[in-house]
């Protein structure tokens, strides 16, 4: 955060270096917690990044610090080269919009219909007036379409928010994302509320959406099966720091004994390791039969 306020967004030069790039992120809570400690990661167009790590790990924060919900206290986060963190609200606005978020609880306007939630990804290009009068370019309304067609939602588009699954509404919520028209995905826990069959369709989507769409994404996620299944690349975070930065392959013992700590990893699968500091219950919170062999197969 070392470079003077700017207003506006002005894309790098990306092309030669990665979409994103964290520099020495730094972040204290003001309860003293060190959330982030001197965290370097480049993440390349197009790739699908899974972060991995036990509870308090700094993965929530990580992803919000990118897009500054979080303000970090040092360090750098350059999106095709330019430092967020130098922006002004008009720039960070501007730059914003090239980051979609999907959170856990779908942050969908419950009594607005399908449509106008995935509408309102287009919100960050729309005039004042038009935002508030709820009156979308005819593209837009024919990009939804399109979107929610391929999210598997056609013809729920004039349902109420408030009555869709977990699952549907995870769809609204990646269709509203799209809608921005991101060069990255901010995705904090997307599967963390859902049923283990839904929570691999979702993930599948997800994937199948960066890939068709050269789409780079950062999916904060507990469940290290879908990850390794899913995903390009892990990185581990333990105590605010990268401990494991590889591909899905290498996530063997060692590596998940530096992730989460000790634990007789060889025996069980993997479905949820969140729960990694906690007592064990007697039977598995997520009844995932993946283990990480099965999952890569
Ligand atoms: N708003 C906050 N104020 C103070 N401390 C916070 C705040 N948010 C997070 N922390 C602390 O920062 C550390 C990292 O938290 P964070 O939520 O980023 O971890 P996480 O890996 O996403 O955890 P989880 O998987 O449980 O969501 C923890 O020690 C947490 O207690």
């Amino acid at each position: 955060m070392s470079t003077p306020a700017s207003n506006h967004f002005r894309p790098g030069p990306g092309a030669s270096g990665p979409l994103l790039a964290l520099r020495q992120l730094v972040k204290r809570y003001p309860t003293g917690d060190l959330a982030l400690d001197h965290v370097d990661l480049d993440v390349p167009q197009g790739q699908v990044m899974a972060l991995i790590g036990p509870s308090g790990a700094g993965k929530s924060t990580l992803i919000r610090c990118v897009n500054r919900l979080v303000q970090p206290s040092g360090g750098q986060i350059l999106l095709n080269g330019q430092d967020l963190g130098a922006l002004g609200r008009h720039g960070l606005r501007l730059a914003r919009r090239q980051l979609g978020m999907i959170f856990q609880e779908y942050a969908l306007v419950e009594r607005l219909t399908v449509m106008e939630n995935v509408l309102s990804g287009r919100l960050g290009y729309t005039s004042f007036w038009r935002s508030w009068t709820r009156r979308y370019p005819a593209q837009d309304i024919q990009q939804a379409y399109g979107f929610l067609a391929r999210v598997g939602l056609a013809g729920f588009e004039n349902k109420r928010a408030d009555a869709l699954s977990g699952g549907q509404r995870q769809r609204v919520g990646i269709a509203r994302a799209l809608m921005q028209a991101p060069v990255l995905l901010l995705v904090d826990e997307p599967t963390a509320s859902l049923d283990p069959k839904t929570a691999r369709q979702i993930m599948r989507l997800l994937c199948e959406l960066c890939r068709e769409r050269g789409l780079s994404a950062i999916v904060n996620i507990h469940d290290v099966a879908l990850a390794s299944q899913f995903a390009d690349r892990i990185v581990g975070l333990r105590k605010g720091a990268i401990v494991y930065d590889g591909a899905p392959q290498g996530l063997d013992t060692t590596a998940l004994t530096a992730i989460y700590g000790e634990e007789d990893w060889g025996a069980a699968g993997h479905g949820d390791t969140g729960q990694a500091d906690k007592v064990e219950p007697e039977t598995p919170a997520v009844p995932d039969t993946l283990t990480l062999a099965t999952a890569r197969a």
